[in-house]
């Protein structure tokens, strides 16, 4: 497995004059730079796969950009993009996403007063998340009827609240937020608040493939989805030595450093299932937001991820 990181990617001179056959292009899958994907990033290391893809890792929204210029082949995106673009990419075969049936523990609505008294207030959303910003409106407005008004925000707790009433975070500023909850503050889980409403799972990313990647090498897509779920069973087995490995990664940030402890609950919690009721509570998602006119009326989200493990 080869890490490769944005600012160190240039693209190769083409000299190659050998008549020997090119090696097969190595498959570039992404990776999100969060905490919530450290368990894969675990289970690739340590699983069979480190040669077949290079692994380049990101924020969310960096990772949807490479996609759609084609400098990735695979990774996880915010629901919300994968709706936006059906043309562009499909599920990964074999289903993978980041999701909870319940409480997340890092993408919360972070608020002074109670939510119920937001109306008229001022929300930042943070400019990291696509999908729960959009799910912080639709419970604030659709499930507890209030109208706040919305500003766009770096993300960042105290810029946020420094012109605004509440703001929505996600990752591991907000995952810190959970552990260590701010003096004055209310610290509202979204994963919660949704499955209170609705009754379902929430799914805030899922692994994607572009279309001509998945029609050109679908061997090796059903190989790369085959890794990726070996490498999360493997860290399913082996939760103490993940939240080391996790809690060591969180120490090199400049943020200060997690716990094992709310690391091992955090991965209790997180879900990289894409079954039947995490596709079901995509398509509400979906429904919802299409309401909105947030992402097109397309095809619904199939009711069973496309198989594909060989
Ligand atoms: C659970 C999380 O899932 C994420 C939430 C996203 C969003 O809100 O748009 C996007 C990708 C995932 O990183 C998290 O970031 O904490």
């Amino acid at each position: 497995m080869t890490e490769v990181h944005a600012a160190s990617r240039r693209s190769a001179p083409s000299r190659r004059r050998t008549t020997h056959p090119a090696p097969a292009a190595p498959f570039r899958l992404g990776d999100i730079s969060f905490l919530n994907c450290a368990p894969l990033r675990w289970g690739l290391r340590h699983g069979g796969a480190r040669e077949q893809f290079a692994l380049a890792s990101g924020p969310p929204e960096w990772l949807a950009e490479e996609l759609l210029a084609g400098r990735l082949d695979a990774g996880p995106v915010s629901l919300v993009r994968y709706l936006r673009h059906p043309d562009a990419w499909e599920l990964l075969p074999g289903g993978l996403a980041v999701g909870s049936d319940g409480p997340v523990r890092s993408c919360h609505l972070v608020s002074r007063a109670p939510l119920g008294e937001l109306d008229g207030a001022v929300v930042a959303l943070s400019r990291t998340s696509r999908t729960t910003t959009l799910l912080a409106r639709i419970l604030l407005e659709d499930a507890l009827g209030v109208r706040p008004e919305y500003r766009p925000a770096p993300q960042h707790l105290d810029s946020m609240l420094a012109t605004a009433d509440a703001a929505v975070l996600i990752g591991d500023e907000a995952l810190r937020l959970h552990a260590r909850p701010p003096a004055g503050l209310r610290v509202q889980d979204t994963g919660a608040l949704w499955r209170e409403w609705t009754g379902l799972p929430m799914v805030f990313a899922v692994w994607v493939v572009r279309r001509e990647v998945a029609r050109e090498r679908p061997e090796r897509v059903r190989a790369i989805s085959a890794a990726l779920a070996e490498a999360a069973a493997l860290a399913r087995a082996h939760p103490a030595a993940v939240a080391r490995a996790a809690a060591a990664e969180s120490a090199r940030g400049s943020d200060g450093p997690l716990s094992e402890d709310v690391l091992l609950d955090y991965y209790r919690v997180l879900d990289y299932s894409l079954g039947a009721r995490q596709l079901a509570a995509v398509r509400e998602f979906a429904h919802r937001a299409a309401a909105r006119g947030e992402v097109p009326l397309a095809d619904p989200p199939p009711s069973t991820a496309p198989g594909g493990h060989p």
